[in-house]
Order: C-alpha cells, then sequence, then structure tokens
C-alpha cells in the first residue's frame, strides 16, 4: 500500500543542504496501524509529504497502491490525495462554520452528491461521538472534541488510508489517549492508518496494548521498525522482484 524504496530527501537552502530522509525502505501494508515515530527534526514531516506528493524524493521511489509517485502526472495528484484522509495537530476547523457544515464542506470540495453528504456527515460524526454536538461551532468544543471533528472530516469521504501529523500535539494528555483509540476503531474497519508523533511514552503505552507496529526514525534514517516478521519477507520478495524487472527491461 505505501512503499518507499531507497528514498533520500535533501532539501537546498539558499546556503546549504539538509538531509532530511537518507535511503529509507519502508513497506506498509493495506489495512496495518503504524506509528512513524522520532524527535524533532528526524524527518516524520518529510515522510508524509512525500506520501502527499507535497514534495518530491532527491533519490528512490515512493510508491502508494502500486502507483509509482514520481511518474504521476501533477493533474492526477488531487485523484491520489482522495484516497487518503489526514489529521493534523492544530485541527484545520473552519471557525465560522458549524461542526456539520465543516464536515460537509469537505465533501463538497471533493465533489459527493447532496444527498450523499447529507447522509454521511451524520454517520461519520456518530462513529466519533459527536452526533449531538453537530451544530456547534468548533470554538465551542474542546481540543480534543475539535480533533474528533477533524476525524470525522478525514473519514467522511470514504479514503483508503488515514495520515495523521501530530493528532495529539494540541490536546490534554487524557484526551489524548482516547483520539489514539478513535484511530485503533477506525482501523478495525480496514483502514490504513499511519500516525506521526514524538510521543514516545503515549506510543509504547498504547503499542503495547494494542501490539501495533513503530517505525522509529532517528536523523533522517530508520532506527528501528518492529514490523511483523511476514510483512518485512513479503516486503523483501516484492523488492527483490522489481529489481529483477528493472535489471530485465535495461
Ligand atoms: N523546506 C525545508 N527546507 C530546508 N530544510 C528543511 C525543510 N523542511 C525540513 N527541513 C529539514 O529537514 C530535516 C527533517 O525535517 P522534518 O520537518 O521532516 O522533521 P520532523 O521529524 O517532522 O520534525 P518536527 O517534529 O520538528 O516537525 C530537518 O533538519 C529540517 O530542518
Amino acid at each position: 500500500m505505501i512503499d518507499f524504496e531507497h528514498v533520500s530527501k535533501t532539501y537546498e537552502t539558499h546556503n546549504d543542504e539538509n538531509v532530511a530522509l537518507e535511503d529509507i525502505n519502508i513497506h506498509i501494508d493495506e489495512g496495518e496501524f503504524v506509528f512513524i515515530l522520532g524527535h524533532s527534526g528526524a524527518g516524520k514531516s518529510t515522510f508524509l509529504k512525500l506520501i502527499q506528493m507535497e514534495e518530491k524524493p532527491t533519490e528512490g521511489k515512493v510508491f502508494i497502491n502500486g502507483q509509482d509517485l514520481t511518474k504521476l502526472k501533477r493533474r492526477k495528484v488531487p485523484y491520489l490525495r482522495r484516497q487518503m484522509g489526514v489529521v493534523f495537530q492544530d485541527f484545520r476547523l473552519i471557525p465560522t462554520m458549524t461542526v456539520y457544515e465543516n464536515v460537509a464542506f469537505a465533501m463538497r470540495v471533493t465533489n459527493i452528491s447532496t444527498k450523499k453528504i447529507k447522509a454521511r456527515v451524520p454517520f461519520a460524526l456518530s462513529l466519533v461521538g459527536l452526533e449531538d454536538k453537530m451544530d456547534r461551532l468548533p470554538d465551542e468544543l474542546s481540543g480534543g472534541e475539535q480533533q474528533r471533528v477533524a476525524v470525522a472530516r478525514a473519514l467522511a469521504h470514504g479514503p483508503k488510508i488515514i495520515i495523521a501529523d501530530e493528532p495529539t500535539g494540541n490536546i490534554d494528555p487524557e484526551m489524548s489517549m482516547d483520539i489514539m483509540q478513535l484511530f485503533e476503531a477506525i482501523n478495525k474497519v480496514n483502514i490504513t492508518v499511519v500516525v506521526v508523533t514524538h510521543e514516545h511514552e503515549l506510543v509504547h503505552k498504547l503499542a503495547a496494548k494494542y501490539n501495533n507496529r513503530v517505525i522509529t526514525l532517528a536523523d533522517g534514517m530508520v532506527a528501528s521498525d518492529t514490523a511483523h516478521p511476514e510483512v518485512a519477507r513479503r516486503y523483501a520478495a516484492k523488492v527483490a522482484a522489481r529489481s529483477r524487472e528493472e535489471y530485465d527491461d535495461e
């Protein structure tokens, strides 16, 4: 589902070069729940930007659902992004719109019919336990509730992947656990979940309870990956097959 093959990313600045990722190899299967853990500057945001095609790798290849993003045309990028739902640290809700409107608005911009919107918004809000707060404005909700609205918004168009970028960065520790458990529930309906965070303690607590996979980035490299051995084996076989194809093409 998400494949990084020998991916490096270097940012050119006006007087310097910053190596954000260096020869990263990561394979995430459909239906997995993965934490990407790392300190500030480890390369987590760059990893997410490459998945969403906000940045391109300097070297290597990124595949989403088998599609090579280095070969994807610009005009196809919106279709790629529609396969994903993104949750941000700062919620990014529109303050003048109600909870209902925030979720409906996000669906409208992806050209979903009004009929479907009317059915799906209440459903998405019920999944996050906020159906009784549909008419509130974002600032009439707690931080944890605002993040749940953002999760409902990310889910409403039926994505295959949910990506969360420091989703608990702006909420209190008790609520953080709730939000993470919400991602667990989402993953149970076979949506791939990738959560990027620097909160080591929270991740280790959750991974011990739910047996989640944890990929730790440090200085732009994979420092550890608790991938299930079967996933690791399948991935190695896939990379070997792809190398053979490329060799045969030459
Ligand atoms: N646009 C950019 N131009 C130059 N250097 C950049 C740019 N974006 C990121 N970097 C550098 O790349 C490295 C990795 O940054 P990245 O934002 O991916 O890390 P991060 O793990 O998400 O950090 P944080 O948790 O602080 O957001 C850092 O050294 C950073 O300074």
